[in-house]
């Protein structure tokens, strides 16, 4: 199928996110990765792909859409042998979503093959692409990550772990990188730990992934969270046993882990940097109903990112907690679909209203964030439609003024609601509610690391919120006006 992808750096705008896990000796090594990826299946939902290596060679399978759509095929998985295996499930950043963006990516270098699968987005991509290609690179795919596999290629490092390190180096941003030698399962975090990446180990093999809840559905054990900055080499000797080595290669900075993991994209059951998500956001909620307080009957979610946060909201203001909304299992997160009509039709899709449990009655509306409005709009009239008396808004992290260049997917800043209004006030008669609350920073920093912001040395990164970016931005800051912003001269099918 032909299709017209336009491959405008403007309209390839940026989404989020992905997910990455690499397992090393195991014999079922595959199965264990579709099945890590399969958890990790809310963190990206445009493409899944698997990288093997069997003693002799490397075989890859990528595929355009869900983990469960491919990878539970036997006949599939028996096209990924071998006791090392490394995935991916992708939502664009960089790049369009087309079979030669997905990951793991792979290439055939001077020191063997290697394989990488990369969550984040790098912020010096575009230039580092941009010099690659003057100097003779030829560019398989519009993918940022692809920059890694180039730098790969051309470090002067004997060992390929040097050469990632080398590669590492260079690029700016965030990443929860795992590469795949023919001998190395490598895991890395960029020098801030924007990104979350844990080691694991099952039957005495190592395991990395993006979150606990991908070791948790094939019983792994967790071991720790990889520190930001850090490269974990995993090497498999002649003789089966693996040897584990740390190495912090780059000048020391403060972790950084971006806030949003907590307030809407880890999976509530998994620990990121050693907090459960679900009592962060249940604490969100807690700390959200002390700050904004409102007389009604009942609090009601809007699921499935609003709920823990509704739960500590009813439990700290003694209001009843009901499904007031059912949402639909079959509709995938419509915040990190492409395009705002797909989302706009989405969330009708999504939501329904549960009206013995709204009708009459005074509702607080708890949900995660607020992005474009397009949720809550659609949800305060669904709820008025359904006979509520009153709805009154509670959002359980503050507004978002600026946009993320570390992988969310955050439209440009004048897309943005909190910055289509002059005013609260101005916001709530807009969505439509009787009113209308955002935590604080410092609520949601309590909430997630027990302390208020530290300004001078802020624990997080929040720059969504703050526009206190913890990188530079060279992309965004070098882009020259007139600039061509095609990336690709290839139009090609999805
Ligand atoms: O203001 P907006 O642009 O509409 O974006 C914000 C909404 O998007 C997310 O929900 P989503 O439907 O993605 O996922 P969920 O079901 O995981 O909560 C989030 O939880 C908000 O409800
Ligand atoms: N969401 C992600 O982490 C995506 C990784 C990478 N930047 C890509 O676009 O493929």
């Amino acid at each position: 199928m032909a299709t017209s992808f336009d491959l405008d750096l403007d309209g390839d705008t940026l989404h989020e996110e992905c997910g990455v896990f690499g397992i090393l000796g195991h014999p079922d090594a595959s199965a264990l990765t579709a099945l890590g990826l399969h958890a990790l299946q809310h963190r990206g939902q445009e493409a899944a792909g698997i990288v093997s290596f069997d003693g002799r060679q490397f075989h890859s399978e990528r595929q355009l859409g869900l983990v469960g759509d491919h990878f539970t095929n036997p006949m599939t998985l028996a096209r990924v042998p071998g006791n090392m295996a490394m995935g991916h499930v992708r939502y664009s950043t960089t790049g369009e979503t087309i079979l030669r963006n997905v990951q793991p990516l792979f290439a055939e270098l001077e020191v063997g093959g290697i394989a990488i699968a990369h969550n984040g987005n790098l912020t010096n991509g575009l230039t580092l692409r941009r010099r690659l290609i003057a100097q003779g690179a030829i560019c398989q795919s519009t993918s940022d990550t692809e920059v890694v596999l180039h730098l790969i290629a051309r470090s002067q490092r004997a060992s390929s772990s040097d050469r990632f390190v080398d590669a590492l180096g260079a690029i700016e941003g965030a990443y929860a990188m795992v590469a795949m030698t023919r001998t190395k399962l490598i895991g890395a975090r960029d020098p801030n730990g924007i990104r979350p990446l844990v080691l694991g180990e099952l039957d005495g093999k190592p395991i990395f992934a993006s979150e606990t809840c991908a070791l948790d559905i094939i019983g792994a054990k967790f071991i720790r969270d990889v520190e930001n900055g850090e490269v974990v080499v995993c090497e498999i000797q002649a003789d089966g046993t693996i040897t584990v080595e740390s190495y912090k290669p780059f000048p020391p900075r403060p972790e950084r882990m971006c806030l949003f993991e907590y307030v809407y994209f880890a999976r509530p059951d998994s620990m990121v940097a050693g907090r459960s998500v679900y009592a962060a956001r249940k604490a969100m909620g807690y700390n959200l109903a002390r700050e904004a307080p409102v007389e009604a009957d009942v609090v009601v979610p809007v699921p499935d990112g609003g709920t823990p946060a509704a739960i500590g909201y009813a439990q700290a203001s003694g209001i009843p907690f009901e499904l007031g909304i059912i949402r639909n299992h079959y509709v995938g997160r419509t915040f990190i679909e492409p395009t705002q009509s797909i989302r706009a039709f989405g969330v009708k899709l999504k939501h329904s209203a549960n009206r013995a449990e709204i009708e009459g009655k005074r509702v607080v509306l708890v949900d995660d964030s607020i992005v474009r409005g397009t949720t809550s709009v659609k949800i305060v009239q669904m709820i008025r439609d359904a006979g509520a008396r009153e709805v009154h808004i509670r959002v359980a992290s503050p507004m978002i003024f600026h946009s993320d260049y570390y992988g969310i997917d955050t439209p440009d800043p004048e897309n943005l609601l909190a910055n289509q209004h002059p005013d609260l006030a101005s916001m709530c008669r807009f969505i439509g509610a009787d009113s209308l609350q955002f935590l604080s920073i410092d609520g949601l920093y309590e909430a997630v690391g027990g302390e208020k912001r530290n300004p001078k040395a802020p624990q997080f990164t929040d720059h969504y919120f703050t526009g206190d970016y913890p990188t530079s931005l060279t992309d965004l800051n070098g882009r020259a006006k007139n600039e061509p912003k095609k990336i690709s001269l290839l139009k090609e099918a999805g």
